[in-house]
């Protein structure tokens, strides 16, 4: 019987990457995005390979319309076993020009999407009597803050802590939750941070950050959708059925935990 994997944020960047790799894993999968074009691409693609999808539009920041993308999948495909916390936004912006609308957003987006993923995914995951799975995305900036991107930092070092509590009080319920932690992907994220970096900077020219940043990973390049997807299949698989409750960095060599 194939398992089935719901991938938030999965129209394009990292978590295409994931949709794409669970699916050829054997994963059964639900695309969801808040982008419905790039949901129907994304499922195009994955179809056109002979694999099975769906593809469910939702915003994750709204909890209705988690419980939805849960009922969708078990309404085509009959149970849940893996829920990924992918969809995420990032936030430039200097300490002192932090605002309000900024700071909920980032929050309903990145902190509080998880937050409903993570219980309706559990609710289903009860109600089947099965063993389930939570991957959150994290990053590196859940375990560093950095300048400019304070608010998204704090974001992710709220996504590592409810990864810790939720796996302490799932665990009883067989759920395990863990959390990846990517470094510098070059995905239409960062070519939004470098746009928004140049602002601040003059002597900052597009793709600077980017090149800043990844200039010191040490394994001298900057992550492929695939690298982070190798993590999260492996997090998805029974072999990482003894892990629960961490947030792994995979980052080329950058962050040291
Ligand atoms: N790109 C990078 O270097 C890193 C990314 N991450 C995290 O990985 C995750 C994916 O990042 P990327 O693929 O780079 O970002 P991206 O911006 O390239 O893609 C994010 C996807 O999420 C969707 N999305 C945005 N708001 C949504 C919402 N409210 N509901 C549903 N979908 C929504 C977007 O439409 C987009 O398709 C994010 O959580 C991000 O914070 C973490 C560390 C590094
Ligand atoms: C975008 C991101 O997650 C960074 C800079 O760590």
């Amino acid at each position: 019987m194939s398992k089935v994997a719901v991938v938030t944020g999965s129209g394009g960047g990292l978590g295409k990457g994931i949709a794409e790799r669970l699916a050829k894993d054997g994963f059964k999968v639900v695309v969801n995005d808040i982008n419905a074009e790039a949901v129907n691409s994304t499922v195009e693609e994955i179809k056109g390979r002979g694999l099975d999808v769906i593809g469910v539009q939702g915003d994750v920041s709204k909890k209705e319309h988690q419980f939805l993308l849960v009922q969708r999948a078990v309404e085509a495909f009959d149970r849940l076993d893996v829920f990924v916390n992918n969809a995420g936004i990032d936030v430039v912006t200097p300490f002192l020009d932090v605002d309000e609308e900024q700071l909920n957003k980032a929050f309903s987006i990145n902190v509080n999407g998880v937050v409903f993923g993570t219980q309706a995914a559990a609710e289903q995951f009860r109600k089947q009597k099965t063993k389930g799975k939570v991957i959150n995305a994290c990053s590196i900036a859940g375990h560093e803050s950095y300048e400019m991107l304070s608010t998204y930092s704090a974001t992710k070092h709220a996504v590592k802590s409810f990864t810790h509590s939720s796996a302490k009080e799932l665990a009883p319920y067989d759920i395990r939750v863990n959390a990846y932690c990517p470094g510098v992907a070059g995905t239409a994220m960062w070519d939004r941070i470098d746009e928004e970096m140049v602002k601040y900077y003059d002597h900052m020219k597009p793709g600077d950050a980017f090149r800043e940043f990844s200039g010191d990973i040490l394994l001298g390049r900057p992550q492929e959708p695939e690298d982070v997807a190798n993590l999260v299949s492996f997090l998805a698989s029974d072999d990482s059925d003894y892990i629960t409750g961490q947030a792994i960095v995979t980052d080329g060599g950058l962050v040291f935990r």
